[in-house]
Order: structure tokens, then sequence, then C-alpha cells
């Protein structure tokens, strides 16, 4: 394990880390920082959740001159929310040494991020369409920067974005500093990389798999036409305490949230078609656990640190492996347990076998939950409470009317009754959720699952967050396929 100090980084960033609580540096820190503040461009890879953010923030930081009031440092991200957390990151570990970072991003008023800009931050984290905006205005002046960052660096170079990536660039002096940083690395899209950066440091922290060892990942085979059912079911089970659901539509991602308000969760969706201010808010009320259950697309897919997420379900499954390995690594963060279950149509077997071979990593087969497991579960789910609740020890005052009502009743009845109580009651509120064709299977097609059903229908770990070691990072092997990068993003 090393220290912070060890790697060169000055007083300043050092008081930060430690207000952070940051006590060591994650491996890809270790690699990346001394390497960065020698000035080498570098694509730096590792698991998610394993602190990219500090490892290109930190050397950007600490090059930048302080009393000037210009852009030095430039972070491109995906999507608006994650710019907006890079900066809040940047702007943590930047707090006492004179630097600033201001996210500017699509969906906000051009007037605020106009003054805002004028304010003088140093840098800037900018989802890449609004920032080609305020370039072709001339409202941002990125001839002054130093050090160009792109977060999520496979994403930002595939079909959707690589134009816009190469315009950005180029309004950039040539001797700046370049940074790519993801959890995967395709090595089509670490290709075009090298073509915009000089000579640059790879950086791949070795692990035996692309996915972070601390999520336990599972896959149910269940076709379309049951998985609202069966999600239900596995979380009556689980209890997740925060979950996301990725599914493949903005549609769908609607007709999931509402049929999981109807059946009593606290569930919001996100995707694109939503106004910022909603985007925000439902966000908001996820991180502090007044909504636990986000229904997404993959516009939450990547990036994106909320600590406290127990579980992630693939609703349906991703069409790229990538994806898949973005998706699950929202939970599992920074050291913690987390679990991944992905729904898969019978049709879509052959996708799985293709993702896992992608990830070096593999999904338990679970048995799809019934009724009645469900029942049972959310029964256990009261007993646990009452446990805890005699673990506490904190009950004389009840003993009197305890032993009155023992008096009349039988204990059987008398304990069946309070978990009738305490258990959340089951609404069986029709919901339909409209279909959606299955994964065309681009890899073999899997002929025989030879992995038997272990019959595991939950985990048990019921919104555990358990504290594992920290994650190893990853070394994954690039993957040559046709035809995986050809959609566009939202822009903005
Ligand atoms: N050295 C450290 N010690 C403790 N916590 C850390 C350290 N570095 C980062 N963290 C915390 O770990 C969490 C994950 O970090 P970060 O979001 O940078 O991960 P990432 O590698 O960028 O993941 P992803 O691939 O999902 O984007 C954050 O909450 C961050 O504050
Ligand atoms: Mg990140």
């Amino acid at each position: 394990m090393t220290k912070f100090n060890e790697l060169g980084v000055s007083s300043s960033i050092m008081k930060a880390l430690e207000k952070m609580g940051f006590e060591e540096a994650t491996p890809i820190q270790a690699e990346t920082i001394p390497l960065a503040m020698q000035g080498n461009d570098v694509i730096g890879q590792a698991q998610t959740g394993t602190g990219k953010t500090a490892a290109f923030g930190i050397p950007m930081i600490e090059k930048i001159d302080s009393k000037e009031r210009k852009i030095q440092g430039l972070v491109v991200a995906p999507t608006r929310e994650l710019a907006i957390q890079v900066a809040e990151e940047l702007n943590r570990l930047a707090k006492f040494a004179g630097v600033r970072a201001l996210a500017v991003y699509g969906g906000q008023h051009m007037d605020r991020q106009i003054r805002a800009l004028k304010d003088g931050p140093q840098i800037v984290v900018a989802t890449p369409g609004r920032l080609l905006d305020h370039m072709r205005r001339k409202t941002i002046r990125i001839d002054k920067v130093q050090t160009a960052v792109l977060d999520e660096a496979d994403e930002m170079l595939n079909m959707g974005f690589v134009d816009d990536i190469r315009d950005i660039l180029k309004g950039i002096p040539e001797e700046r500093q370049t940074l790519l940083f993801s959890a995967t690395m395709p090595r089509e899209i670490r290709d075009i990389a090298t073509n915009l950066m000089k000579s640059p440091k790879e950086i791949k922290v070795k692990a035996k798999e692309m996915t972070v060892e601390n999520i336990d990942q599972y896959f149910v085979e269940i076709p379309e036409k049951y998985k609202f059912e069966t999600l239900n079911n596995h979380m009556d089970i689980n209890a997740p305490v925060l979950s996301i659901i990725f599914s493949r539509t903005k549609k769908r991602v609607d007709e999931i949230t509402e049929g999981l308000q109807a059946r009593g969760f606290r569930a919001e969706g996100i995707h694109g078609d939503l106004t910022q201010g909603k985007r925000m808010s439902v966000l908001n009320k996820f991180k502090s656990g007044r909504v636990e259950v986000l229904v997404a697309t993959d516009v939450a897919a990547r990036g994106l640190d909320i600590s406290g997420v127990t579980h992630v379900y693939n609703f349906d499954i991703p069409q790229d492996p990538e994806s898949y390995v973005h998706r699950i690594g929202r939970t599992g963060r920074a050291g913690r347990t987390g679990e991944a279950i992905s729904f898969i149509t019978p049709r879509e077997m052959g996708h799985l076998q293709l993702i896992e071979r992608t990830t070096k990593s593999k999904m338990k087969r679970l048995m799809p939950p019934t009724n009645q497991d469900a029942q049972r579960g959310q029964q256990q789910v009261t007993v646990d409470k009452l446990l805890k609740t005699i673990e506490k020890d904190e009950l004389k005052s009840y003993h009197e009317t305890a032993n009155e009502l023992l008096q009349e009743n039988d204990s059987i009845t008398v304990i069946a009754a309070a978990l009738k109580l305490l258990t959340k009651e089951r609404r069986d509120t029709p919901v339909s959720i409209s279909s959606v064709a299955p994964i065309s299977v681009k890899g073999p097609q899997r002929s025989n699952d030879n992995r038997r059903p272990n019959n595991k229908r939950f985990s048990g770990k019921r919104g555990g967050q358990g504290q594992g070691g920290r994650s190893q990072a990853s070394s994954a092997g690039g993957r040559n396929r046709k035809g995986n990068f050809q959609k566009r993003r939202n822009r903005d």
C-alpha cells in the first residue's frame, strides 16, 4: 500500500485527502500520479470504483497555477451528472490549493454558465456538446489548457462522440498533456486513442477479471413476460437498501418505475428525455435515500459514485460487454460489497457467454424466486428486524404488556400477529411492461449451458454493505468486434 506523500503529492492536496478520509492511494492512483506528474500522457485502465477520478485529478491540480484565473485543466465526460460529480470531487481535492473546478453541461442556462465561466475557474469539467457550443460562441477559452482528460475515454471515443472529441482537442495547444481513463478499453478504441496522444504510457492495474471481485454476479434465465414479477419477488426477498435497475429503453424505464411504485416501492426513473431539473432531483433523492430504487437507461451506467448501492439489476441485458461492466460497477465501490443480477431471456443466453468471455468473469445461475419464496423472504426481513431489536436489549418497558398478552394467548399466535403487522404487505396490482426484442447475439451461440442450477434463489445478504478489502484493479484483454460502437448518445 502506498501513502500519498510517497507519491510526491503537495501539502495542500495532502490536507484535502486527509479531510476526505483517503488514507492510502489505490493501485491506479499509486501508478498514475507519479507518471502523470512527470508530464507523461497516460491511458489508465482500472476497475470501477477504484478511484480513477483522483488518479487524474491530483496530477492535474498539481500542475495548475492558482494565481492564473484561466482554464488550465479540462475534463470531458459523457453525461451531465458525471460532469457535476467529477467537478465536485476535484473541488474537494483542490479545496486548499486555491484552484476551482466548474461543471459545464447541457440543459443548464447558457447565460448562467457564461457568467460562471467569467468567474475564472482553472478547471472545467464538461459534456462534449455543450463545450463545443461554448467554443463556437467563443464564450470559453481553452487555449491555455495544459491538461486534457477524457473520463470514460472509450465511451468518449466511440462512434457517438469521437468527432466532437477531435474538434475539442483541436482547440487545445498541442503541447498539452492528455490523460485517458476508463474501466474498459476495447482494442479498437485504444488504437484511436493512441493517435490523439504523445507516446502514451499505458497503465493497466493487474487483476484477473475486468469486474470487481467483491460484486457477486448472478443471472436469471427468464422469459421476457416474467421479468417484472421476478424482479418484484427478488426485491421482496433481498430488501435492497439502494438498488439500480437498468433497462434498454426510456419507455420501459417509465413502465418499470410506475410498476414498482404501484407495488409499494419508492422508485424513480432517470433517462435522457427528462428535464435536467428532474434528472438532478431524482438523483439527489436517490443519494439521500428518499428514493430506494433508481430505474435507469445507460445514462446512469458510467462513473456515477453513489455510496450505499447494494444491488444492480439488469432488467435487460446490455448490448455491449463494456456496458455490463460499467452498470454493475455502480455497486461494490471503494472496497464495499454488492450484488448484480442480470435477467436473460432464453434466446439471449449466447450473449451471456460473450459478456463472460470479455469480462473474464462468471455469473452464477439463480433460479427465479416463486411468489411463495417472496412471501417467506419478506417475513424473514421482518424476523431480521425483530432479532436486531432483541439484540439491542431495550425492551424492559414492554415486558409487562407482553406478559399480559401471553396469559391470554399462545405465544405462536402473538408472534405471528406481530410478524403480520411488521411485514410489508405484498400488493399484486397488475403491471404490464411493453415487450422489447431480444439482444441479437454476436458471439457464438451457447449450445448448452452446462452450469447446473444451484437452486440458489436469494443471497440472504439483505442489503448488507460488507467491508471487503479494497478491490484490485483490472486487466482486460482487448477485443476485436465489429459494429458494437455505432450508437449515438445524447449530445450535450
Ligand atoms: N485512496 C482512496 N481512499 C479511499 N477512498 C477513495 C480513494 N480514492 C477514491 N476513493 C473514493 O472511492 C470512490 C470511487 O472513486 P471514483 O468514482 O473515482 O472511481 P472510478 O474508478 O472513477 O470508478 P468508475 O469506473 O465507476 O468511474 C469515490 O467515492 C472516491 O471518493
Ligand atoms: Mg470514474
